[in-house]
């Protein structure tokens, strides 16, 4: 093969004379079983520190997959990969991390940032301080000819949302440069001033650049060209050897050519002599005479900005950088924040004894030290979820509202009296046709007491008048009427008969005395309403009656009585009773559906992978977004006690802050559900769907709307399993009985959510560990 004669065993903690990044016998493959494709077979790659590798290869050969095995973000199946002589990944390595500035093929960036924001993000990713990110910006912005600093990134054009996103890769000036496809959509002067730059950035800095590209022969500015094809390497040369090795003009004929001779299998091994070199384009003069240049001195005042400072001291500098995160790091078996800190504290203190560091050399340390300190991650990332939600206020208050604007839709729906309901009266005891009308007596008399009986029907009820019971089944067959109530001819006598017999009464005379309904039992609630509306118009009516006729009011009502409740007071309402699993249920489905939402989100915004490979945790992300959620949790668990208690009167017999205690655990084990199904999940649209799933069998199962001891015995098992069930009735218990958490029935609610918690939240530290997250 058509390589350079660099070995596996590089030297790597020489003061940085290794190579930057060794590639060996890398095996990669997507899918399992028949799907399983290979992308990388037998991969190798040694890029030299300090230099330019440009990777070529056609469209879907492995270079992105190869780029995201060198950042850390995936892994091999096999072979190895060395970035600064250690695998990245590992905490030693530093990558992901500050050392090295990636630049993914799309565009990963947020639009709802501007310019600046973007940068300042990681800026504060990487602790810069505020002086040196506003230089960069500055920097930056005219190297790259940017656009103004505080449009947004969703306003801009591709090729100018490109260069943003190249501008992040640069931003924090790291040791080594990945940069996918950095020139697509950029016009040919900004390309020629992209490459000056990276050639500057190696020749002048030390700095490793590797670059993929589809304009083959812009790749003649690198210092070696890695040629690829199915998954390996044809060639890996200098671009002057590989003209005049094979005599061609240009690199697009040279990559056909080895295409060609091996089909991409047999690259040309028998070549590895050095060649003259031939630059026969305008370009090459141009990239040879810079990296020239660029050696002596400085022909471009767009770089000396701080590029004289790292040149005064060029190689001793370089030398100490390299070194810095080779320094023995304390291993531990604690978290990947705590080894960064510790790897960076040593490279601080390293770089402090010289007592030689320029200014460019102290911020380095100072950024490699800070910027590992997760808290100023968290810091980072917390404004930018603040700054997110900001920029869609209206998104935002509505997330804010949305359970209190629910609480009060089912304050104003549910739990309601139905009203004009529809009754048909078949009273054969007025003849009607005889101009007979109802006696509405109100003395001791045996009169007509249908009439007197209908006098008691709730008001809900509107009373429609039927000749007789064949016209008014038809209408209730029709759906005109919710049921009939008939009276026989003689109800009035039969009724008086059957009081004076008493246990005597013939089954013909209890026959003919009683009142008969039939209903359109169709609508269960209806029915309910009714039934009961109708037993207690012949109650009162009968207390009525009795008291006229100086008896004992409940002498002939039934012998059961309700007296005053043990808690709560009669006829509780539906809404009381549904109140509390509702608060739970609102809380507890907002959190879910927000978190699984905004991770996801995050995920396809693209600015993941890139924050991944900055150094930012899974981890930091999920604690950041919790942090988000728990503010906005704890304002939509106020708007809805407010709007539940003080504007619709649920009455709270308990104590209140318990209650508020109680709905925002529920909120928290909501929103660890939603890490749950956010970390396991790739996309948003199964993300959400997995967590409506959840809704119908919490709400039916939980007892919110129907109460528990009404299920089979099999389903209050899996009933009780459930996370809200024991919350909800602990705050049934606080809001009707006002017991307190002494009781059992409130603190285990408290304890049960608590351990939901933790079941939850360790299950999402399993799935964030043993997943690789992507855009
Ligand atoms: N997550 C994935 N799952 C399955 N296949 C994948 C995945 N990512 C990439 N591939 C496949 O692996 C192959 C290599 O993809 P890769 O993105 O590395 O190519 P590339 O050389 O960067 O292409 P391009 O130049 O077009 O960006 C392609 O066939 C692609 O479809």
């Amino acid at each position: 093969m058509l390589v350079s004669s660099h070995h596996l065993d590089g030297d790597w903690n020489n003061g940085g004379t290794g190579p930057a990044v060794l590639v060996r016998n890398a095996i990669k493959s997507y899918g399992t079983g028949g799907k399983r494709s290979s992308v990388l077979a037998g991969f190798d790659m040694n890029v030299q520190r300090g230099t330019i590798y440009g990777l070529l290869g056609s469209s879907g050969c492995g270079k992105t997959t190869l780029l995201s095995c060198l950042v850390g973000r995936r892994s091999l199946n096999s072979g190895e990969v060395l970035v600064f002589g250690n695998k990245p990944g590992t905490p030693e390595s530093g990558i992901p991390g500050p050392r090295v500035g990636y630049m993914p093929q799309e565009l990963a960036l947020y639009g709802d940032f501007t310019i600046k924001e973007t940068l300042q993000y990681f800026g504060r990713i990487y602790s810069l301080p505020k002086a040196f990110v506003k230089e960069q910006l500055a920097f930056l912005s005219k190297l790259l000819d940017l656009p103004p600093s505080d449009r947004y990134v969703k306003t801009l054009s591709g090729g100018q949302k490109r260069r943003v996103s190249f501008a992040v890769a640069l931003f924090h000036e790291p040791e080594l440069l990945i940069l996918d496809e950095p020139t697509v959509g950029v016009d040919p002067l900004l390309r020629r001033s992209i490459w000056d730059h990276l050639i500057r950035q190696s020749v002048d800095h030390g700095k490793t650049v590797i670059v993929t590209t589809h304009y083959i022969e812009e790749a003649r500015q690198a210092n070696t060209i890695g040629m690829m094809r199915s998954g390996r390497l044809l060639a890996e040369q200098s671009p002057e050897m590989l003209l005049s090795h094979y005599r061609l003009s240009s690199l697009e004929d040279v990559f056909l050519k080895l295409c060609m001779e091996g089909s991409g299998n047999h690259p040309a091994d028998q070549f590895n002599e050095p060649v003259s070199i031939i630059t026969p384009s305008d370009e090459i003069n141009h990239a040879v005479g810079l990296r020239q240049r660029s050696v002596e001195g400085h022909d471009n005042p767009s770089f000396d900005r701080n590029n004289r400072i790292d040149v005064s001291q060029g190689n001793i500098d370089q030398q100490r950088h390299d070194n810095c995160p080779q320094l023995p790091v304390i291993h531990t078996d604690h978290s990947d924040a705590a080894d960064g800190v510790n790897s960076a504290a040593n490279c601080n203190d390293w770089c402090q004894s010289t007592g030689n560091a320029n200014r460019v050399k102290q911020r380095k340390c100072r950024n490699q030290a800070a910027s590992m300190s997760s808290l100023h991650r968290l810091d980072a990332l917390i404004r930018k979820n603040y700054l997110i939600s900001l920029r869609n206020i209206g998104i935002f208050l509505f997330i804010y509202l949305l359970p209190a604007f629910q609480a009060t839709i089912f304050n104003v729906t549910l739990g309601h009296e139905p009203k004009d309901l529809k009754m048909a009266i078949v009273n054969d005891e007025v003849n009607s046709r005889q101009g007979q009308i109802c006696n509405y007596t109100t003395d001791c008399s045996y009169s007509m007491l249908s009439c007197r009986y209908l006098r008691y029907v709730n008001k809900n009820i509107i009373q429609v008048p039927f000749e007789n019971i064949s016209d008014a089944m038809e209408a209730g067959k029709n759906g005109r009427v919710w049921g009939v109530v008939h009276f026989g001819h003689n109800f009035t006598e039969e009724f008086e008969l059957r009081q004076t017999e008493g246990d005597s009464a013939t089954v013909e005379n209890i026959m003919r005395s009683r009142i008969s309904v039939n209903m359109d039992s169709s609508n269960q609630q209806i029915d309910v309403f009714i039934e009961k509306w109708l037993m207690e118009a012949f109650r009162d009516f009968l207390t009525n009656f009795m008291t006229s006729c100086q008896y004992e009011p409940e002498a002939g009502y039934i012998p059961i009585v309700f007296l005053d409740p043990v808690y709560g007071k009669k006829d509780t309402s539906f809404t009381e009773f549904m109140a509390p699993g509702l608060i739970i249920s609102i809380v507890y489905f907002m959190a879910v559906s927000l978190t699984a939402g905004v991770f996801v989100a995050e995920r396809k915004q693209g600015l993941l992978d890139r924050s991944l490979v900055a150094g930012v945790t899974m981890i930091e992300i999920l604690a950041g977004h919790l942090f988000n959620m728990f503010t906005i949790i704890m304002g939509q668990t106020a708007l809805v006690f407010v709007c539940m208690l003080v504007i619709f009167n649920i009455p709270c017999q308990g104590n209140l802050a318990l209650a508020v205690f109680i709905t925002c655990l529920q909120g928290f084990v909501g929103m660890c559900f939603g890490l749950l199904i956010t970390t396991a999940c790739d996309d948003e649209a199964t993300a959400l769907n997995l967590s409506q799933a959840s809704f119908i069998p919490l709400l039916v199962m939980g007892g919110i709307c129907w109460p528990i001891e009404g299920m089979p015995y099999y389903l209050r098992y899996i009933a009780y399993s459930m996370p809200v069930t024991y919350a909800i009735e602990s705050l049934r218990s606080i809001f009707s009985r006002g017991w307190g958490i002494e009781e059992v029935d409130v603190y285990a609610g408290i304890l049960i959510s608590i351990a939901w918690i933790f079941v939850l939240l360790i299950l999402s530290l399993i799935v964030v560990r043993t997943r690789k997250y992507s855009n």
